[in-house]
Formats: C-alpha cells, structure tokens, sequence
C-alpha cells in the first residue's frame, strides 16, 4: 500500500525532517505527561522548559534533514551507519549548543534519527514495520567511530540487567510497533480526541519499558510506579473516562515524589508520532 505523498530526495528530506521536528514538539506541549515537562510545566525537571523542548526540537531540523539526505534510497551498511553515526553525533553538539548544555533530546535524536533514516532508505514508501526493521538493522551494524562512553543510560542498563535505547532499537522498536501505534489506533476508534489518544499511547510505552532516565533518577521503585501507574490509566479505560484521568494524576503524583521522569518513554512517543504520520494518508501533509 502506498502510504506518503510522492516524494523525491530534495523534497522528502525536508518533509521529513520538518516532520519530525513537528513530532518532538507535538510530544513536548501534550499535556498531563507525568513527570514530564509538558505545556503545564517542567515536571520533575529543574534544568528544563517547554520553551527550551522546543528551541532544542528545531534546532535538530537540519540534522533530520541531512540524515534524510544522506540515506536516500541507500542499502543499510557499515558505511552509511558510519555516516549516520556522525551526523546523529553532530546533532547532539547541535543540541547541546541550542539549549546551553542541557540534554533535552538525546534518546530522541537516536530514535527519530535511525527512523527519519530508514524512511528515506525506503524512498518513503514503506509501512511502519518495515520503517521500524530498517531502523533496526541500521542499529545492529558497527560503527567504529563511536566514541568508547560510559554512559548513564549504559550503567542503568549494566546495573539492572535491562535493555536500553540501544536495544529497543536494535529489537526493532518493539514499544512502538506493538505498545504505541496499536493503542494510538485503538483509542482514536473508540472515541478519544487526539490528545487522549496520544497521552494512551505514552501509557502503553509506560507499562512495559526500561526506562534507564527513570531508572538512573528513581531506581526500580521508579520503574515499577511508572509501569504499575500507566497500566492503572489504561485499565481504568484511558485518558478519555474520569478514572483514567484520575488514575492519570495519581501517576503524575507519584512521579514527581519519587523524582522520576520517563524521557525514553516520550522519546518513542515522538517516534511514534512519527511513524504514525508516514503512514496515516490523513496526517501526511
Ligand atoms: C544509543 C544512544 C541513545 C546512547 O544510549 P545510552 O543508553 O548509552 O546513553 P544515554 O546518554 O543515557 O541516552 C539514552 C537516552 O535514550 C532515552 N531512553 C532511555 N531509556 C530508553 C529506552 N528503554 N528506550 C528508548 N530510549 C530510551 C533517554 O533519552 C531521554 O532522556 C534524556 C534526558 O535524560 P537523562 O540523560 O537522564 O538526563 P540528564 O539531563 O543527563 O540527567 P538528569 O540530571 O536530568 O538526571 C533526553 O535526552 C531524552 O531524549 C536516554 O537519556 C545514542 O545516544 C548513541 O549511541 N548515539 C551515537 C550517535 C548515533 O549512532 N546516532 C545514530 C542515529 S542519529
Ligand atoms: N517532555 C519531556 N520532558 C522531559 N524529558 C523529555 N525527553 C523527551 N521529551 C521530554
């Protein structure tokens, strides 16, 4: 099935990284996100504002749009990893120099660089399982010019034996495909206006994602609030009915005691705005 707009290499960058640079912020403003900050506030977060979310979110357009460029209708292989590996790097000191060193959106320029990739290797025409196995192989393969780091989210990952950013990609972003678009999916059809439908959607990533941002903030008494705490929103019938809202404000609560804040998790649900607009005829504009 043919799913975007015709598009060619010059064009389909830009669409594709002002779209992607549309989702970062479309995930920032979706307000209540626990712990999150959202268009109420800065959640749990001293170092971070909405307004800073979306100063870092355009200055990340052109490293979309150069990884668009660069991937377009290429094969997956050591060599463009390489080159996505530098531009991905590149993005972050893009980032870091937009907010004054603050990291806002390093999970996401992983995420939605590997997935902005894959849809132009794709010539963007491809349905989001494809897209998502793409991204994966792109993460499979080595690139040597990594810098060796020790990351927070790598001693999160050691100390609690789960996977992290890396693997969920390398898994082919197992929270999107089977976690996030269904529900997005399930929550428009019953009735639920988008912002609900969204908010559902960063509930189905909650319930079931090693998070290492709320690991290294809240440790596993984090991570249990934030799964057991998501899982309550969906089961009380999402953020559509009264008990989902509750449900929804008690998870916030608890995240803020506890300090905690599921960055990975919004992270994916920008990447699966993301693929929900490259293959949902409606959004694609
Ligand atoms: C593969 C990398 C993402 C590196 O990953 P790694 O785990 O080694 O390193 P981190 O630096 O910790 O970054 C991981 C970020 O990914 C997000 N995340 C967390 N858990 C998951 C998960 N299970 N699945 C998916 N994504 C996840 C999360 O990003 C968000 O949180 C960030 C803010 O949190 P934090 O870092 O804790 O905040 P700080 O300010 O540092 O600390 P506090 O003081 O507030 O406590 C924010 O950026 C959100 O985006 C994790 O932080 C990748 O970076 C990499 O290898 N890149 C190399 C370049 C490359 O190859 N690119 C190719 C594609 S472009
Ligand atoms: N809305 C948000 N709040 C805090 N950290 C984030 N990382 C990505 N999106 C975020």
């Amino acid at each position: 099935m043919k799913l975007l707009p015709r598009i060619d290499a010059e064009g389909g960058a830009e669409w594709l990284a002002r779209t992607a640079t549309l989702c970062l912020i479309d995930e920032a403003r979706l307000s209540p996100k626990p712990g999150l900050v959202d268009s109420r506030g800065n959640g749990a977060h001293h170092d971070l504002t909405l307004e800073l979310m979306e100063r870092s979110a355009h200055s990340l357009t052109p490293t979309f749009q150069a990884l668009a460029q660069q991937s377009w209708r290429r094969p997956a292989d050591v060599a463009l990893r390489q080159t996505i590996g530098r531009l991905g790097r590149e993005g972050e000191q893009q980032m870091m120099a937009a907010t004054g060193g603050v990291n806002t959106h390093r999970g996401a320029i992983w995420a939605l660089g590997l997935l902005v990739s894959a849809v132009a290797m794709s010539g963007g025409n491809a349905p989001a399982q494809e897209i998502a196995a793409t991204a994966a192989k792109l993460a499979q393969l080595p690139d040597d010019a990594a810098p060796k780091l020790f990351s927070k989210g790598l001693r999160a990952t050691h100390r609690y034996r789960v996977p992290g950013a890396r693997e969920e990609a390398q898994q082919g972003f197992p929270h999107i495909i089977k976690l996030a678009l269904p529900q997005l999916q399930h929550s428009r059809q019953r009735g639920s206006n988008e912002a609900q439908a969204r908010l559902d959607a960063l509930m189905a990533i909650m319930t079931s994602l090693s998070d290492t941002c709320v690991l290294s903030r809240a440790g596993l008494e984090g991570l249990e609030a934030m799964r057991h705490g998501a899982s309550a929103v969906l089961q009380a019938g999402g953020v559509a009915s009264k008990a989902g809202q509750q449900a929804l404000a008690e998870l916030d609560a608890r995240m803020l005691a506890l300090n905690a804040s599921p960055g990975g998790a919004a992270d994916l649900l920008a990447a699966t705005l993301f693929l929900d607009r490259m293959t949902t005829p409606y959004l694609a504009n």
